[in-house]
């Protein structure tokens, strides 16, 4: 694999963009932004509230906020499509709303677990019900806010964010405290966009009764999109890729510490600031990649990464080990499962746990392998058809574009193979 691969803009980052534009006051140009179909989904709902956005190219996005309290209720459901960020996070902003809404999603998000955010948001105030804690989710407007302090269950940056959004709306303080730092780019944004809020690692504090001012967003490419290529050229021999322009939030960049404990060979080139976040462009070049217990410490910063780390391991060798990583069996599919269901039928050695894997590396045989209607899954199959003695097929790649438009043009420009099936 050689050349340069420009992936698409952040998902987490072109979300919470969206969100912030359409309650500040002004106009604000979101450059890079996600024409993922889950980002596209949230713009779809916050136009459907009455915000009017403008799409001047593909990319780009102009906001004319409304300001905090000028959104505007619907009768019809708001569809978040397969999108967990943008479900709980609007679950966050329209409780603080005058309106009631529902929220809908597809099949996979409708089996996605909402009382993570329904809990907490019930106790500073919303009344919020759900199909016994699954979407769909009915938010009732009208219902006074105070904030709460909050010690997260879970290392959850969307639960974290849903309820910074509604504490936007509440009387009071509104305080997170997290077990595990996550990405913070809604505290980052919130601060950009005017919001007086204190943060660090782990922790998060804001009060309601300010205003947020509109401005304009770089959204960097996505570290989660880079992911498949890391592994991608790490296990074809004779590869060198650059990635440019890849936000690098330590928050996000677990995967980059893992490849490199595995012997990869990855150099970050250009470390510079664009839109308040650290990006950087990544050089990675084919290693051979061995085994490693995963330090459970750096689960939450890779915690979309999995999928990708699974191949790279199953083609290691030796044994990677993966524990306290039980978020991963409520994203868009069980990805324990999954990954260990797909590895399986290419022949691989893996042991699911409760809260991980244990995987042998070896060599991958061909064969069939269900996406599950997960997007990661289904590109992460597509690496390891790079280094399978035969054809990997798999079934059902129609989420792909949810957070990565493009995929198959841009890789195979720069060395795979991927052909639809008869
Ligand atoms: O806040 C975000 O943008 C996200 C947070 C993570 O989910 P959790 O908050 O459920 O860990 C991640 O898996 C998801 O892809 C995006
Ligand atoms: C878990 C993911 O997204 P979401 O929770 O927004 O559906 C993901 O993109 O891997």
């Amino acid at each position: 694999m050689q050349g340069s691969v420009t992936v698409p803009g952040d998902k987490s980052v072109s979300h919470r963009a969206l969100m912030l534009a359409v309650i500040a006051e002004g106009t604000s140009h979101i450059r890079g932004f996600l024409e993922g179909e889950d980002t596209r989904a949230t713009a779809a709902v916050l136009a459907q509230l009455g915000v009017r956005i403008e799409t001047p190219s593909a990319g780009e996005r102009v906001v004319h906020g409304v300001g905090l309290h000028g959104l505007r209720g619907t009768t019809l459901p708001l569809d978040c499509g397969n999108a967990g960020t943008g479900m709980r996070l609007l679950a966050g902003l329209l409780a603080g709303q005058a309106f009631d809404s529902r929220l809908i999603g597809d099949a996979s998000l409708s089996k996605r677990p909402m009382r993570r955010v329904t809990d907490p948001l019930a106790r500073m105030g919303a009344r919020i019900d759900s199909r016994d804690g699954l979407p769909p989710l009915d938010v009732h407007g009208g219902q006074p806010l105070r904030g709460i302090r909050y010690e997260l269950p879970v290392a959850s940056a969307q639960v974290k964010s849903a309820l910074l959004l509604a504490g936007l709306y509440a009387t009071g303080e509104t305080e997170i405290i997290e077990p595990h730092p996550t990405r913070d780019y809604t505290e980052r944004m919130l601060a950009a966009f005017g919001w007086p809020i204190v943060f660090a690692p782990g922790h998060a504090k804001l009060e309601g009764g300010h205003l947020l001012r509109a401005r304009d967003v770089d959204v960097p490419a996505d570290f989660s999109s880079a992911a498949f290529f890391l592994v991608a050229a790490s296990i074809v021999p004779g590869s060198a890729l650059r990635l440019p322009g890849v936000g690098l939030n330590p928050r996000r960049t677990g995967l980059l510490q893992a490849l490199r404990l595995m012997g990869a060979d990855i150099t970050v080139e250009h470390e510079r600031e664009a839109g308040g976040e650290p990006v950087g462009d990544l050089v990675v070049r084919h290693a051979a990649l061995h085994g490693v217990e995963l330090p459970e410490s750096i689960v939450p910063d890779m915690i979309d990464e999995f999928p990708a780390l699974f191949i790279a391991a199953a083609v290691a060798s030796g044994r990677t080990v993966i524990r306290g990583a039980a978020e991963l069996r409520v994203k868009e599919s069980d990805r324990i499962a999954t990954m260990a269901a797909g590895l399986r039928a290419l022949g691989a050695r893996i042991e699911e746990t409760p809260d991980g894997a244990i995987i042998h590396g070896g060599r991958l045989a061909g064969g069939a392998v269900d996406s599950h209607l997960d997007h990661r899954i289904a590109m992460s199959f597509a690496v390891a058809g790079l280094v399978a003695d035969a054809a990997v097929r798999i079934n059902d790649c129609s989420h792909v574009a949810t957070s990565f438009p493009g995929f198959v043009t841009l890789s195979n420009g720069c060395g795979f193979d991927l052909r639809d099936a008869d």
